[in-house]
Order: structure tokens, then sequence, then C-alpha cells
């Protein structure tokens, strides 16, 4: 019989999405179902998710007084949304409002959440039975230690649980005042419980509480331990490290497929890289930009630091002079927007900027872009390089975490053996970054060694396959 796991995450494809969390989410059910485990998915009922719900989702449960108010528990095609609009039906963004400011009650909304999970996973609704917990990101990172600390039938054997890290960057992290608030029993208030600086981490919680921990690329998982990526959980990876696990994210190759993308202008595969010209010439169009014979480069990227994009804006006018052009697709921090947009103002035809989320775009920008600029400062898997590689956009990235774990740098050792599908550069510096255009515009002068990068590249394979084979492995491994 299927494993039957339980995911638990704060956004997920095509309900709600702010990342690649909900990427990851979304695809991990069906990538899991080959490998014998049948994975449901629960999410919180945002005021847009219920919209899209449509008639008569069945009520899968009911808890009288979640947090403050009464829930649901709604099930839909396989899928799990908790109602409980004191909490999340509201207009605005998942963790904030329009304005970008985060909602002041999230430690209850996620506490709330994870509570009802913890419930679920521990056979509280009737008819659904669960071997697991996997939950992702701080939003979920209360529910290992509800199983742990506060388990819904006292007794029975414990549920158990993974936590996975998508970014550690962003913690949860809570004045102490919310812990009686918790409904959880005193000895959760400990270094190896949800205790952490003085305060309650809620991403800490779930990696003290959780069966296995895992993160989404091998050498993410090698960085955490470090105190510059581990971010003041190093420690506690490193005490953990038995149970730290990494595994690489997978993309929907359906979805993200050259040969049959309802997004583009002209569909393309491998063997008819031409097929990319039409796209260029569209996305040149679209984004207000000068034909010319360089090589146009793409970032589709949230605009923060993590990303880099402060160092890549210091070295757009070294892209320029080389005989680059931009077309970049993000929205973030305030400050670099602006800074983009002054960018384009300086360089009218050679550098074009969309500031606004739109998943079509982004298509069609991998299909018309000829590299793609992924210059993070700590990356745990990256999407938008994988996404490149399938679409014949040579990936130039940092070599860090994920992008280190799915780029081969053209150096001249891969170039010989046809290996190489990409650039890499060692530290996030405006020096760097410019080394690594110079050799972006070095082999796009040569193009046939580009064009057997863009061809390895698009060899690969990134389904999900291998790594939802990982993810089934762990689970029976814990499971025993
Ligand atoms: N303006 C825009 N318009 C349209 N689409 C946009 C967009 N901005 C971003 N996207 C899309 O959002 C996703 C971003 O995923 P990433 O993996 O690159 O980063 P993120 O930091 O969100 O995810 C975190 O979680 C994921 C999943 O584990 C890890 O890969 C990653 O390293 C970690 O930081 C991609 O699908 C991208 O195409």
């Amino acid at each position: 019989m299927s494993l039957q796991v339980l995911s638990v995450a704060s956004e997920a494809v095509p309900w709600v999405k702010t990342g690649g969390l909900a990427d990851v989410a979304g695809a991990l059910p069906a990538a899991l179902a080959p490998h014998g485990v049948a994975m449901t998915a629960m999410i919180p009922g945002y005021r847009d998710v219920l919209g899209r719900l449509g008639k008569r989702p069945r009520t899968a449960h009911k808890w009288p007084d979640l947090f403050g108010g009464p829930a649901r528990l709604l099930a839909k095609d396989g899928m799990l949304v908790l109602d409980a609009p004191h909490l999340f039906d509201r207009p605005g963004r998942p963790y904030g409002d329009d304005a970008g400011h985060d909602w002041p009650d999230n430690w209850r909304r996620f506490a709330a959440f994870a509570r009802a999970a913890a419930d679920v996973a521990g056979g509280a609704a009737k008819g659904l039975r669960f071997d697991l917990l996997h939950a992702h990101d701080w939003q979920a990172g209360l529910a290992p230690a509800y199983l742990r600390f506060a388990p819904v039938r006292p007794g029975a054997a414990p549920v158990a649980s993974v936590m996975t890290i998508h970014n550690m960057a962003f913690q949860g992290y809570f004045p102490a005042e919310i812990f009686p608030q918790l409904g959880l029993p005193k000895q959760a208030w400990a270094m190896d419980g949800v205790e952490y600086h003085g305060g309650v981490g809620l991403l800490k919680a779930g990696l003290e509480s959780a069966s296995a921990i895992t993160t989404v690329s091998p050498t993410y998982a090698r960085e955490i331990r470090q105190p510059d990526f581990g971010m003041g959980l190093d420690g506690l990876i490193r005490s953990r490290a038995a149970q730290v696990h990494g595994i690489v994210n997978g993309i929907d190759t359906a979805e993200w497929d050259p040969a049959r993308d309802p997004a583009l202008v002209q569909r393309f595969d491998a063997a008819s890289l031409a097929g990319r010209a039409a796209n260029r010439a569209a996305l040149e169009a679209e984004f207000g930009l000068a034909a010319s014979e360089g090589p146009l480069f793409i970032v589709v990227s949230r605009l923060t630091w993590q990303k880099g994009m402060d160092v890549l804006l210091e070295a757009l006018d070294h892209l320029v002079w080389l005989g680059g052009r931009l077309a970049l697709l993000g929205t973030g921090d305030a400050a670099l927007e602006a800074g983009f947009h002054a960018a384009a103002a300086r360089h009218p035809g050679r550098i074009g900027v969309r500031i606004g989320y739109d998943e079509a775009l982004s298509h069609r920008m991998q299909a018309g872009g000829d590299a793609i600029l992924v210059p993070s400062r700590f990356e745990p898997c990256g999407l938008t390089q994988l996404y490149g590689l399938r679409y014949g956009c040579v990936p130039v990235v940092a070599r860090t975490g994920g992008l280190a774990d799915t780029v081969i740098d053209a150096n001249v050792a891969a170039l010989a053996i046809g290996a190489a599908t990409g650039i890499q550069f060692d530290g996030i510096t405006v020096p760097a970054l410019k080394g690594a255009l110079d050799r972006a515009l070095a082999l796009w002068h040569a193009p046939e060694d580009w064009q057997a990068v863009q061809r390895a590249g698009m060899a690969q394979d990134f389904s999900w396959h291998r790594s939802a084979g990982a993810y089934a492995a762990l689970y029976r491994r814990i499971l025993g």
C-alpha cells in the first residue's frame, strides 16, 4: 500500500505562489505517486484560494475554535485547504498587506495552520490517515513541534515528520510573549524545543522536532553548517548533521517545455534552436530593446539582497559596454526597483525593465533570452537556472547552493568534452560578476561552443523523477 504523506506548505501552485516554494510544494504530489507515495497537500484558505475552490468542497473536519475562531478543513481534488476566515480571509498577499507590511498576526496564522496540520496528520479528521507529515519552511515549522510535544492522540505512536528548508533567511522569529498562546506544554520552551534567542523560532522548532531535515540541494545542505549561511541555525544543523539531507529540486517539465509551451511565439527544441530567434525578436519588441549582435541577458527574480541584485546593478554599465542587453522582470526592494528603472533610463534600447509578477512573460523570457543571470549571494536550489537550461537560455550563476549543483561551468575541460552547460563565478562582487560577463561574451563570440553549451543544458534531466525517488526513500527510511 502507498505511504500516506501530508505535505504542509503556505503556498503551492496552481493555487497560490510568491516564490519557488510554491513550485516545489505544487509539484511533489504528482512526482511522488510513481514512487508509491500518496501525498496530500494542505494549504491555508487565503481569500483567493477559497474563491477558486469552486462549488462544494467537502468539509473533512471542523475546529470550533482554532486560535480565536472557527475553522474547517476543506477537501477538493485530493487537496486540503484550511478555511479559517479570522486568519486567512482578508485582502492582500499571503504574508502581508498590499503595501508589503507583514501581517502582525502571522505567528497566530501559521501556528494555527501548523496545529491544524498536526491534528490532521495525527488522525483527527475522519477518513484521513497519514504515516508522515512533511513541513515546508517556517510557516509550517510548528507542525513537527505539535506532533512531538502536543499530539492530538497522546500515547499513540508519534507521527514522523520531515522539515524542509527552502530558505534559511526566513525563520519566523517572534517574541517570547506568544509562547503561552501556542498551546504547547512548558517543556517545549527549551533549547531543543521552540525557544530561540529568548523568543520563539518557528523554523527552529521544526528543525529540532522533525525526524529528518532536508534542504533543496546538497551544496546548500553543507553550506548551512557554516555561520554565514546558517544564519544562527548553523549550530543546530551541525548537531543534527546525520539527519540533514540535500535533495535537489526538479522542475515541472510539462509546464516548462519549449516544444509545447503555449506562451511562446515559436516553439523549439534542441534540434531546432533557430526557433529561438522569433522569440528573441518578440522579447526585444516587448522590452523596447534595439536589435544588436550581442547577447540578450535576462533576469527573472525577486529583487533582493539574496539574489545579488545590488551587485548586478553595479555591473550593468559594463554589460552594456560589452555589447550586451538586459531584459529584467522582478519585484522586491523599492530601492532596487528604482535602481533598475534608472539603469534603463540611462541605457535606452539596451536595458528594459518590467516591475511586476508575470508567469507567462517569464516563459517568453527564457525562450527569447540568450543567457539568464543568477548572481545570488546564497541560493538553496534556484529554479530559474533550471528553466534556463531547459530553454537553451545559458545560465550565468554564482557558484553557491543549488546553482553550484546544477550548472556545469564552461571551463576548457568541460567544453572539450561537451559537458559545459553554463558559466559560474565565485564570490558575489562586482569584479567577479564583470569577469563572468566577460566570459559569457567570449563564449558568445564562439557560436559553435555557445550552441554546444545550449544543447548540453537542454539535454539535462531536471524532471522530478530522481528527486522524488530520493524523498520516497527518505520517508521509508524514517518509517523503518
Ligand atoms: N517577477 C516574476 N514574475 C514571474 N515569475 C517570477 C518572478 N519572480 C520570480 N518568479 C518565479 O518564482 C520562482 C522563484 O524560485 P527560485 O527558486 O528562483 O527562488 P525563491 O527564492 O523564490 O525560492 C526559494 O525556494 C526555492 C524552492 O525550493 C529554491 O529553489 C530557492 O533557492 C529558494 O530561495 C521561479 O519559478 C521564478 O520563475
